[in-house]
């Protein structure tokens, strides 16, 4: 069981191996940013302390990126950060050439990926699959018993609002208290709508072993700003 909030202090350390934070010494706390495409916010999240930096691969996102562009831009997370490639119920053929290509260090699956596709994915790749689940209400939450043992992490996502073309990065968020009890049996991310002025209370209520931003740290849509990942950063340091 994780340790309460409250038991975390200020004290912040980089663990220079996991690049995750470490508060007081008890629990790494990851932290994904998602949707990069440039240089100079990769250098902003990997300065930040990053554990995960994230790629999309779904043409309709104002993030979408090639391959052959997350190939180049993952580089400067070699060793700092995992690279994940985001895809949405994505082909073999798709995944072959985005694997082939930007050597993720993990897959995020983010459409209506059944527990099957996660193992055929993860053994067709031998590559970590985080699975993205939407959450809004507590019923939400049952489907996660059929990914323990299957997917290496969960991202619990919001719901994306009706009428959205995107599964993900709409910067809603759900009701967080709803994973204050969670104990899910497997490590997960919590995500939607996050910034930094409600960034702290994600980790007040929720407690999550990680968290995962998008548009929380744009200035437009898909346009990340150095200055709000510094903010970013900076509010969950101080949570
Ligand atoms: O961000 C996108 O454009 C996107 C498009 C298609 C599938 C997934 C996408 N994002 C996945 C993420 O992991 C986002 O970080 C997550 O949904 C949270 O986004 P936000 O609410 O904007 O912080």
């Amino acid at each position: 069981m994780r340790p309460p909030p409250q038991c975390r202090e200020a004290r912040v350390s980089l663990d220079s191996h996991r690049r995750s934070w470490h508060f007081a010494g008890i629990m790494p706390l990851d932290i994904k940013i998602c949707g990069l495409s440039t240089p100079e916010t990769i250098a902003a999240v990997l300065d930040g302390g990053a554990s995960h930096v994230g790629f999309i691969f779904f043409p309709k996102s104002p993030r979408n990126v090639t391959p052959a562009q997350a190939a180049l831009l993952r580089q400067a997370a070699i060793g700092r950060a995992k690279a994940v490639a985001v895809t949405v119920d994505a082909s073999d053929d798709f995944l072959d050439a985005i694997v082939s290509q930007m050597k993720p260090d993990m897959l995020q699956l983010h459409g209506k990926e059944t527990p099957e596709r996660v193992t055929y994915v993860r053994e067709r790749y031998n590559l970590p699959v985080m699975k993205a689940l939407s959450v809004s209400e507590p019923a939400d939450l049952l489907p996660i018993q059929g990914f323990v043992g299957v997917a290496d992490r969960l991202l619990l996502d919001a719901k994306a609002p009706k009428g959205s073309e995107l599964p993900g990065g709409n910067g809603v968020s759900f009701d967080w208290r709803l994973l204050a009890a969670l104990d899910p049996g497997l490590d997960y991310m919590l995500s939607g709508g996050l910034n930094p002025d409600n960034v702290g209370d994600a980790i007040r209520i929720a407690n999550p072993p990680g968290l995962d931003v998008s548009s929380g740290v744009e200035s437009a849509p898909g346009v990340k700003d150095t200055g709000l990942i510094r903010d970013f950063f900076e509010a969950a340091r101080k949570a």
